[in-house]
C-alpha cells in the first residue's frame, strides 16, 4: 500500500489508521514501542538461516532510532540467543534498551542484563525430533529438504528442494501430523514448517510487552506469516485506542501482510531506510 515519500524520506501509510499510528509516534516518540521481526525485515533472506545477519544499516538505524523512543523489541523465531547473534545486537551504544522476545516471545534477552530468561522446555519436542528424520524419508522428501535444531523447536526447510512450494505443501500435513501426537503446532513460514510448542505467540509478545512498557503508540514490522498475530495485536490495541501502524517489509513469498499492512516497504532494504528517516525526523 503505499510507497509515496514525504519529508525526511518518510513513506506516507496508505490508510488513515496507519497514518494516526505515525502521527502518535512522531508527536509523542517517548510513548512509542517499535517491534520488527528479524528475518526478512531486519535481515535479508538467504539458503542457509545460520549465514542470516542483519543489514548492514540495520543496527546503526536501530541505535539511532532506539533512544528517541519508549522501546525496540525484535520479536523473532529464532532463539534469542541466535537473534541477538545474527542480529548483532550485543554491546552496541544506542542499543541499551533493547529486547529481544525469541521463539515467537518464549523467550527473552534483555541488552540491560544479557541474560535469557526462558520456560522449561515442552517435552513433546523430544519426540519429534526423534521420529522427524524417519518420516522425511518415509515421505521421500525432496533432496535439500533439511531439519534445523533449534533447541525448543524444530523446523523443516525446503528452501533448498528442487521445488520449494511443492516440498511445503506435501510436507504440511503429516508434519501438522506428527506436531499434534506430541503436543505441538506446524507454525508455517517462508519455505519452512515449524514444530513447536503452542501457547505463544507474536501478538502475545508484542501486547504483553506493550502494557508492560505502557506503550502510548506500536509500530510493528514483519514479512512472514508468524507475524500475522502480531499485526492482529496491534488491531485489537487501535480498537483499545491505543494507535498503531503496520508495516510490511514486501516480498514476493507472502502476500498476506501486504493486504494488511498500513505500509509496504521493500525487503529489509526498505524497513532500514524507514527506520533511519524516523530516527532523523526525531531529531
Ligand atoms: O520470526 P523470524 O525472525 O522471521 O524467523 C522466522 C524463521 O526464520 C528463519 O528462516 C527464514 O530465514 C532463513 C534465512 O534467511 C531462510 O533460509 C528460511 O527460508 C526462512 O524461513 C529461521 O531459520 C527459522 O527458524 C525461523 O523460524
Amino acid at each position: 500500500m503505499h510507497t509515496d515519500h514525504g519529508d525526511h524520506g518518510l513513506p506516507a501509510p496508505a490508510t488513515k489508521a496507519g497514518q494516526e499510528g505515525l502521527d502518535a509516534l512522531l508527536t509523542h516518540p517517548g510513548k512509542a514501542l517499535i517491534g520488527l521481526d528479524l528475518d526478512g525485515t531486519l535481515a535479508p533472506i538467504v539458503a542457509d538461516p545460520e549465514k542470516a545477519r542483519a543489514h548492514p544499516e540495520a543496527v546503526p538505524a536501530l541505535a539511532a532510532l532506539a533512544p528517541k523512543v519508549a522501546a525496540v523489541a525484535v520479536i523473532t523465531g529464532r532463539p534469542a540467543e541466535v537473534a541477538v547473534r545474527n542480529g548483532g545486537f550485543a554491546d552496541v551504544p544506542g542499543l541499551e534498551h533493547l529486547v529481544v522476545l525469541g521463539h515467537y516471545g518464549a523467550e527473552r534477552w534483555d541488552a540491560r542484563t544479557g541474560e535469557i530468561t526462558a520456560p522449561p522446555p515442552h517435552p513433546g519436542v523430544a519426540g519429534v525430533r526423534t521420529e522427524l528424520p524417519e518420516l522425511l524419508e518415509r515421505l521421500g522428501a525432496s533432496q535439500g529438504t533439511w531439519i534445523e535444531e533449534k533447541g525448543r523447536a524444530v523446523a523443516v526447510h525446503t528452501r533448498r528442494a528442487a521445488d520449494p512450494q511443492a516440498t511445503l505443501d506435501q510436507l504440511r500435513e503429516p508434519l501438522t501430523g506428527l506436531a499434534g501426537r506430541h503436543g505441538l503446532i506446524v507454525e508455517p513460514g517462508r519455505m519452512v514448517l515449524e514444530l513447536r510448542p503452542p501457547g505463544m505467540d507474536k501478538g502475545v509478545a508484542l501486547t504483553e510487552f506493550a502494557q508492560e512498557i505502557g506503550a502510548g503508540s506500536v509500530l510493528y514490522g514483519g514479512d512472514d506469516l508468524g507475524d500475522l498475530p502480531a499485526f492482529s495485536a496491534v488491531d485489537r490495541l487501535r480498537t483499545n485506542g491505543t494507535p498503531g501502524l503496520l508495516v510490511c517489509s514486501g516480498s514476493d513469498e507472502v502476500t498476506e501482510l501486504r493486504e494488511r499492512a498500513d505500509l509496504v516497504v521493500e525487503g529489509p532494504e526498505g524497513v532500514v531506510r524507514l527506520l533511519a528517516a524516523l530516527a532523523q525526523r526525531l531529531d
